[in-house]
């Protein structure tokens, strides 16, 4: 689903990623694991099209997609979340779900005068399918809330939520366990599970390594813009170089 050949994403002289290859297989829940620094948000950003690679390829489906802009990278079916959530403080947990698809009939101008009805047909699918993705991740009962009444980890759900209004196939998450109660949590492993069963593809960042542990297979362990290794959950776990690299990234 996804291959990463060779990437490299320089800030100044700065490598945060530093020839890093891997590849996605499809339906599949991959983790990102590393130490504070290791470069995984600069990696997520460069797949997700926020950063343009300093050189290196990105193919997604079998095309190449390293460099392009973010929103037609979102509408090839890739989509990522963030470590903290961006939902429109002041508009409604549904109103935030149905901003997330893009090209609306009503976002044209001109459409807005000369198509009402196509509009409103529109805007009732949109509307439909928000509550449905809404249903799904739990928010329903909190659609008429504001966004910013809801506590970290169903600022999650909802992030969750935007996302799956395009229909992605492959989901980068950012630190979906970060800031979520326990309960909240539990929840969250159950919808990413389910999602997966449905063919959705993920590669997760996370430094909870119980989630890591039930969720990913397998994993992936980055170190100073450097693909360490891959392999499964218990292998990384007692691997004595990520240990070091953990370790060594703590005393620095
Ligand atoms: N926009 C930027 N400009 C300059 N340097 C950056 C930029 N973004 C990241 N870096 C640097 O790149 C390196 C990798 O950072 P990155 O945020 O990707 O690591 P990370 O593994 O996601 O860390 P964390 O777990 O703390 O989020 C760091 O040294 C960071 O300071």
């Amino acid at each position: 689903m996804l291959e990463v050949r060779d990437l490299v994403k320089e800030f100044g002289g700065l490598r945060a990623v530093d020839g890093v290859s891997f590849t996605l297989a499809a339906h599949t829940i991959t983790g990102l694991i590393g130490p504070n620094g290791a470069g995984k948000t600069t990696l997520f950003n460069t797949i997700a099209g926020a950063h343009r690679p300093t050189s290196g390829s990105i193919s997604f489906l079998g095309q190449a997609i390293g460099g392009q802009p973010p929103h037609r990278i979102f509408h090839a079916g890739l989509v990522r979340t963030f470590q903290i959530p961006r939902p429109f403080a002041s508009m409604t947990v549904l109103e935030n779900a149905m901003l997330a698809p893009a090209g609306q009939a009503g976002e044209r101008l001109w459409n807005n005068w000369f198509a009402r009805p196509a509009v409103r047909a529109q805007e009732r699918r949109v509307r439909e399918q928000a509550r449905q993705v809404l249903d799904f991740v739990g928010l329903e009962r909190l659609s008429g809330e504001f966004a910013k009444n809801l506590s970290g980890g169903q600022q999650k759900l909802l992030e969750l939520a935007r996302v799956l209004m395009a229909e992605p196939r492959l989901i980068l998450l950012d630190e979906p366990g970060a800031g979520v109660n326990p309960t909240l949590l539990a929840t969250i492993m159950d919808k990413l599970q389910e999602l997966h069963a449905r063919g959705i593809t993920f590669l997760i960042i996370e430094h909870n390594m119980d989630l890591i542990a039930q969720l990913c297979d397998p994993v992936l362990v980055l170190a100073q813009g450097r693909l360490l290794m891959q392999g499964t959950p218990q292998a990384v776990r007692s691997d004595p170089r990520v240990l070091e690299a953990y370790l060594g990234g703590e005393a620095a």
